[in-house]
Formats: structure tokens, sequence, C-alpha cells
């Protein structure tokens, strides 16, 4: 049964009010279906749940973007990347539909799409919340992918890899068409990210990982502290005054609760966990945006709809569904 939230976001000026993007994007990876996710998403209920359960003004276009008409047809890999003028342009289009919605002081949800998007989201969010606050907003990236690779540290070449190496400026590119257009204020401290949920993450991206002193809580560290302890650990990390967008890759959830994903990687979290980090950092009052990513409905089509209803209730338990 799902209640609303007597908790509001002091750091939002209409706190429920919620701004929707559905960003049916692929390309920062090589498997087709992803695209289908939001759509998938919100046939399934979402939205409305969010509205008649927990009462939610849902601002939402009604349409899924797919940025045709943004995305060029010449698109030769650059420093190793794939498809890195599509990326970039889509992100660049998120990033300002997500910024509309956050400079208006509401929540955003983004709804992917792969996880490249989270340039998008999480550069929008940054820049609101810099022009409204005046501050640097925080990042708690819940995967089992760290998605921190430069386009040279990386090996597969795929940009969903990356986000967070250009969300930080670990790399840059000064090219406008291949994340150029990205701005000091989109940009995110490396001391205000943390990671929950670790498990494949590459050699080079351990050490990029290690040398910026970027806090990071793997699966071996919530086997030893148990869930509750980590995301303690992780808000304290934080602070206690600083807004949180939260991006969220199905990933994170082990396979037997989300299997319908693009890169699985087994000894994840269980739904519970999941839905508990949600439900914990939306108890901080700090929360401003969450992203729901790398939903991948065509693969295992069987565990599908399992993986759907997950990610569902990871969203819902975020924007403070309880149990009680
Ligand atoms: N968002 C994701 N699922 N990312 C998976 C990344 C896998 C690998 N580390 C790479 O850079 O290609
Ligand atoms: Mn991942
Ligand atoms: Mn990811």
């Amino acid at each position: 049964m799902t209640s609303p939230s007597t908790i509001t976001s002091r750091f939002l000026s209409n706190p429920h009010q919620l701004g929707v993007v559905a960003v049916g994007f692929n390309g920062g990876q090589c498997k087709k279906g992803v695209e289908a996710a939001p759509m998938a998403l919100i046939e399934s209920g979402l939205l409305d749940q969010l509205s008649d359960d927990l009462d939610y003004e849902v601002h939402h276009d009604g349409v899924v973007h797919y940025y045709e008409k943004d995305i060029p047809s010449d698109d030769p890999d650059f420093r190793g990347m794939l498809k890195p003028r599509a990326v970039s342009a889509v992100t660049e289009k998120l990033s300002s539909q997500v910024h509309n919605y956050a400079k208006d002081g509401k929540f955003v949800l983004t709804l992917g799409g792969d996880h490249s998007i989270a340039i998008g989201s999480v550069s929008g969010t940054a820049k609101a919340i810099r022009e409204r606050l005046g501050r640097e907003m925080a990042v708690i990236w819940v995967d089992a992918h760290a998605d921190i690779n430069t386009p040279e540290s990386s090996d597969s070449g795929n940009i969903h890899g990356m986000p967070m190496a250009f969300l930080t400026r670990l790399a840059r590119e000064e090219q406008r068409d291949v994340f150029g257009w990205m701005k000091d204020e989109h940009i995110v401290n490396t001391q205000k990210l943390v990671y929950i949920g670790l498990r494949d993450v590459d050699r080079g991206e351990k050490k990029i990982l290690r040398d910026n002193g970027i806090k990071a809580f793997s699966m071996h560290d919530i086997d030893r502290h148990g869930i509750g302890r980590v995301v303690e650990m992780a808000l304290a990390h934080i602070g206690n005054d600083t807004p949180i967008h939260l991006s969220f890759d199905v990933d994170a959830l082990d396979p037997q609760w989300a299997p319908s994903t693009g890169t699985p990687v087994r000894g994840g979290l269980t739904l519970r966990e999941g839905d508990f980090i949600c439900e914990a950092v939306h108890e901080t009052g700090n929360l401003i945006a969450m992203d729901l990513v790398e939903v991948n409905p065509s693969l295992e089509e069987k565990g599908a709809s399992e993986t759907i209803r997950a990610g569902c209730s990871l969203v819902r338990s975020a924007l403070g569904d309880t149990l009680l």
C-alpha cells in the first residue's frame, strides 16, 4: 500500500511538484531495447502511482523523447568513444529540459534510457541548484559499475561507462559537439560524489577513484556493515545540508531482481536493499532529483515485468512511499 510522505525537501520550492522527463535513448551502449524502458515504466502505471498514491502533481509533456532530430547522422568514433555526437546532442538537450523543471524548484525524475543520459540530468540539476541556491549538490550513484571511465581508460568505448568522468571534468573535451557544451555550472565536485553497490569496476576506474579520493561503498562494504550502516556513512560523507541527486542504475540490483538490463553483474543488492537506499535518501529531506536507468525490457524477456516492477518500486521509495 502506498501513502503520501510527510517529508518535504528543504531544497525544493514546490515539494509535491514533480517534473518527469522520459528519455528513450540507447546510444551510450550497444544493445537495443533500453530505449523502450520509459514507455514500459509509464504503461505499468508509475506516474499514476506517483500522483494518485503519493500526491504528486506530475508535470510531464506526455511523450517519450527519442531526440531523432537532434541526433546527427554522421557520427564517427572520436577518442575511442562510440556515437559521441549523438550522446552529446541528446544530453545537451536533456540538460536543459531537466534544468527547466529544476529551476522552478520542482523535483525532477528522469526515466532512461542508458546511463549516459545522466550527463544531461545531473548537469541540469547541478546548474539549477547553483543558480537557485548558490550551492554545489551531491550525487549518490547506485550502480554495479562506477561509470567513471575517461575515453582513454575505457575498454568498450561505450559512453554509458563514462558519464561521471565528464560530469566531474576528469574527462574533458573542447569540441562543442562532443560535450564541449558543458560549462563550470554543470560540473559535480568529486568530493560530493558517493557510490553504493559497486562490484564491477574496471582497472582504470579503480585508479581514478583512488587518485581522486572518491567515496565508494562496494558490495563488500555492504556485506561487512549492512546496508543501514553503509547508507548512514554515505550520507555522513555528503553532510546534512546538501541537495542530493540520486542516479540509480537498475543493475545495482542483483539479476535475480532485475534480470532485464544490459550489463548484469551477479552479487548485487536485493530489491529490499535498493528500496532501503531510496527510502533513506528520501528521509534526509535533501533529495531533489532521481534518475532510473538501464532497464531493458527486451533482454531476458521473462524477467522484464519483474525488472519494471523493481524500477517502479525504487522510484516510489525515493519519492516517499513508506511501508507503514
Ligand atoms: N551504465 C552501465 N551499465 N555501465 C556499464 C559500464 C561497463 C564498463 N565499465 C564500460 O565502461 O564499458
Ligand atoms: Mn551499471
Ligand atoms: Mn550505470
